[in-house]
C-alpha cells in the first residue's frame, strides 16, 4: 500500500472528491472509524469527539453519526465553525443521531472518564507548530488520561515528515483515511501513533502520480502473505530453496548458526553454511539438519574457490554475519560477492568489507542489510540523524543501485523504484544476534526466488512479526534464537478485511 506525503494525499483527496463527492467521503470515513471505537473503548464513560474546524473534525461527527454501539456520544466543536459541506453534513447527521454537541474549548476533566476520545482536531493539513486553539485542545486530550483514536493522524504530528510539536496526542491507535501518512511511521511520530489501521474509502494511488514526492509504499498483511514463497507439492529438498551462508568465525560462531537457523526457519530445503575450520566445532554443535563445509581463512583463494564451488548447488547467498574485519575476509567477501551470479544478501563484517568497491555492484541481484551505524559508513556520508534516514537511505540507493534495508524501530528497504517502510517490529528485536536471523531469512527469500527488494521487504516484515510472536511467548529476555523459532507462526495472516486494514498493532 501507497504511504503518502500531505501533497500526495491532497492529490488523492481531491480526485476522490471530484469522482465520489466529498460527503460520500466523509460518510464512508465516519462508517470506518465507527467500527473500530468498540474495540479501543474501555469502561462505561462516553465516546467523546474533538473536532476541529477543518475536515479531520467532520470525520469525528461523521464517526460518531455512525456509531452504533449503544454507549452515549459527545462531540465538542465550535458551533460557529463554516466549514464544508461534508463536515455540515456529518454534524447534521450527528445531531439527528442524539449525539450531544458542546462548544469547544474543552478541559481535561470534561474529558478523564470517557471510554475513548476520537482526536478529530486536525489532519492531513495540519502544519506545525500548532495554532493555540488546536493545541489547547490536544492539552486537554493529553492531560485528561483518557484512551485516544486518532482520526488520520495524531494530532501535533506532522503528516508527511514526523516531527511532532510540543503538545501532541498520543494514541492507542490511528485510522489513516484513504492511506497511511508517511509521518505515522516514522520516528518520532510513530511513538504517538499507537496502532495503525488504513481504511482506503475507494481512493487510489494513481491519482497521486502528478505529485513529484517520491513513492513510498508500506506492506499490508494480504500483500506479505502474496509474497511468500508456496512450496510446490513436487518439490525437492534443493527446489524447496538452498541458501549458502558464508558466516562465523572461530571468534563469532554464534551468528553463523543464527543466520542458518533464520534461513532454516524460513522455509530452506537445505542450508549450506562455508566458514573457517576454526569454527566448525562450535558451528557442528548447534546444526543438525545444516551442512557445514570448512575452508582455510588463511588462503583466501583456496577459500573463494571452495565456496564458489558450493555455489553451484545453491540459490542464493548470504554473506557476513561474524566473519571478522581482517584482511583475509575482505578478500573473501570480495571474492565471492564479486565471483557469484546468484543473488547475495550481505550483512555486519560483508559490509565493511564491501563498502570501498561499491562501484563494482551497482544494479547487482544484491541486497545490503545495514544498520545505523554500518549505514553512516558504507554509505560514505557519516553518522545518520533519525529524521535524516528516508533521505538519506534514498540518495545511497539512487547513486549505487544497490537494494539496501536500512535497520532500526522503523527499517526502510529501498530500491531503484521505491522506499518501502517497514510497519512491523518490537524492541524485543533489539537484542544481539536479531539481524542475523533477518540475514537468513532474507537468503532463503532470494533462494526461493523473490526479487531482492522483494526479499528484503517480505524478509523485514516477517522478522518484525517474528519478534511480537517470540514477545507473546516469553514476555521478557527474548533472543535470537527465539525470533527465528517464532518465524513459522508469524507466517500466518488472518483473513484480512479489505475496507479496514490493519498495518500494524502498538508494540
Ligand atoms: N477531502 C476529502 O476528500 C476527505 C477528507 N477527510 C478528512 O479531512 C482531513 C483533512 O481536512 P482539512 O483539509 O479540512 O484539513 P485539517 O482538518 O487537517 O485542518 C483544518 C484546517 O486547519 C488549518 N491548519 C492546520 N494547521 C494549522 C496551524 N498550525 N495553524 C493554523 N491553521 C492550521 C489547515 O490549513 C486547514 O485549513 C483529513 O485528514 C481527513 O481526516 C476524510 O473525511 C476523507 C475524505
Ligand atoms: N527498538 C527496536 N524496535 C524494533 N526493531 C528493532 C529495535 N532495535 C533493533 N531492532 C531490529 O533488530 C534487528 C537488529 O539487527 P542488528 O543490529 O544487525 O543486530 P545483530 O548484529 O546483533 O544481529 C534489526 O532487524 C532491527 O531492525
Ligand atoms: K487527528
Amino acid at each position: 500500500m501507497r504511504a503518502v506525503t500531505a501533497a500526495q494525499m491532497r492529490a488523492i483527496d481531491a480526485a476522490a472528491a471530484a469522482r465520489d463527492g466529498e460527503v460520500a467521503l466523509m460518510r464512508a470515513a465516519g462508517a470506518a472509524i465507527a467500527r473500530l471505537i468498540d474495540r479501543y473503548a474501555h469502561g462505561d464513560g462516553p465516546i467523546v469527539g474533538v473536532a476541529g474546524n477543518g475536515n479531520n473534525g467532520g470525520d469525528a461527527y461523521a464517526a460518531l453519526a455512525a456509531y452504533a454501539g449503544g454507549r452515549r456520544r459527545i462531540v465538542y466543536g465550535d458551533p460557529a465553525a463554516e466549514g464544508s459541506r461534508a463536515r455540515h453534513d456529518a454534524r447534521w447527521r450527528a445531531r439527528i443521531a442524539g449525539v450531544e454537541e458542546r462548544p469547544l474549548p474543552v478541559d481535561a476533566n470534561a474529558l478523564r472518564g470517557a471510554a475513548l476520545v476520537l482526536d478529530g482536531v486536525l489532519g492531513v493539513n495540519a502544519r506545525l507548530p500548532l495554532d493555540a486553539r488546536s493545541a489547547a485542545a490536544v492539552a486537554a486530550i493529553a492531560a485528561s488520561g483518557a484512551a485516544v483514536l486518532a482520526l488520520d493522524i495524531p494530532t501535533g504530528t506532522e503528516p508527511t515528515t514526523g516531527a511532532v510539536d510540543a503538545h501532541v496526542v498520543r494514541a492507542v491507535a490511528t485510522i489513516a483515511l484513504g492511506r497511511p501518512k508517511l509521518g505515522t511511521l516514522l520516528d518520532p511520530a510513530r511513538d504517538c501513533t499507537g496502532a495503525l489501521w488504513c481504511a482506503p474509502i475507494g481512493m487510489r494511488d494513481a491519482d497521486a502520480a502528478g505529485v513529484d514526492d517520491p513513492p513510498a509504499e508500506v506492506l499490508d498483511p494480504a500483500a506479505f502473505a502474496a509474497l511468500l514463497p508456496v512450496r510446490a507439492d513436487e518439490s525437492d529438498k534443493r527446489s524447496s530453496g538452498a541458501p549458502l551462508i558464508v558466516a562465523g568465525s572461530t571468534q563469532f560462531p554464534g551468528a553463523a548458526v543464527l543466520c542458518a537457523w533464520g534461513a532454516a526457519r524460513a522455509g530452506a530445503g537445505y542450508v549450506t553454511v562455508a566458514a573457517p575450520e576454526g569454527a566448525a566445532a562450535a558451528l557442528r554443535a548447534h546444526l543438525v539438519e545444516q551442512v557445514v563445509v570448512t575452508y582455510d581463512e588463511r588462503d583466501p583463494a583456496a577459500a573463494v574457490q571452495t565456496i564458489l564451488d558450493l555455489t553451484n548447488r545453491c540459490s542464493a547467498i548470504a554473506i557476513g554475519p561474524g566473519l571478522g574485519l581482517s584482511d583475509d575476509s575482505a578478500a573473501i567477501v570480495n571474492g565471492v560477492v564479486g565471483g557469484t551470479t546468484l543473488p547475495v544478501v550481505a550483512d555486519a563484517s560483508a559490509l565493511y568489507h564491501l563498502a570501498k568497491r561499491l562501484d563494482a555492484y551497482r544494479d547487482a541481484p544484491l541486497v545490503i542489510t545495514p544498520h545505523a551505524g554500518e549505514f553512516a559508513r558504507i554509505s560514505g556520508k557519516g553518522t545518520v540523524a533519525p529524521d535524516e534516514r528516508l533521505a538519506r537511505v534514498r540518495e545511497f540507493v539512487d547513486r549505487t543501485g544497490i537494494v539496501t534495508l536500512l535497520k532500526g524501530r522503523t527499517t526502510l528497504i529501498a530500491s531503484r523504484d521505491a522506499t518501502h517502510l517497514n510497519p512491523t517490529g518490537t524492541n524485543a528485536l533489539a537484542t544481539a544476534g536479531t539481524g542475523d536471523v533477518l540475514t537468513g531469512a532474507i537468503a532463503t527469500l532470494l533462494a526461493q526466488g523473490l526479487a531482492p527488494v522483494d526479499a528484503a521487504r517480505a524478509g523485514a516484515y516477517w522478522h518484525g512479526r517474528a519478534g511480537s510472536v517470540a514477545l507473546a511467548h516469553r514476555h521478557r529476555g527474548v533472543v535470537a534464537r527465539d525470533v527465528a523459532e517464532a518465524l513459522g507462526e508469524a507466517s500466518l495472516v488472518a483473513p484480512q478485511d479489505p475496507e479496514l486494514i490493519r498495518l500494524f498493532s502498538s508494540r
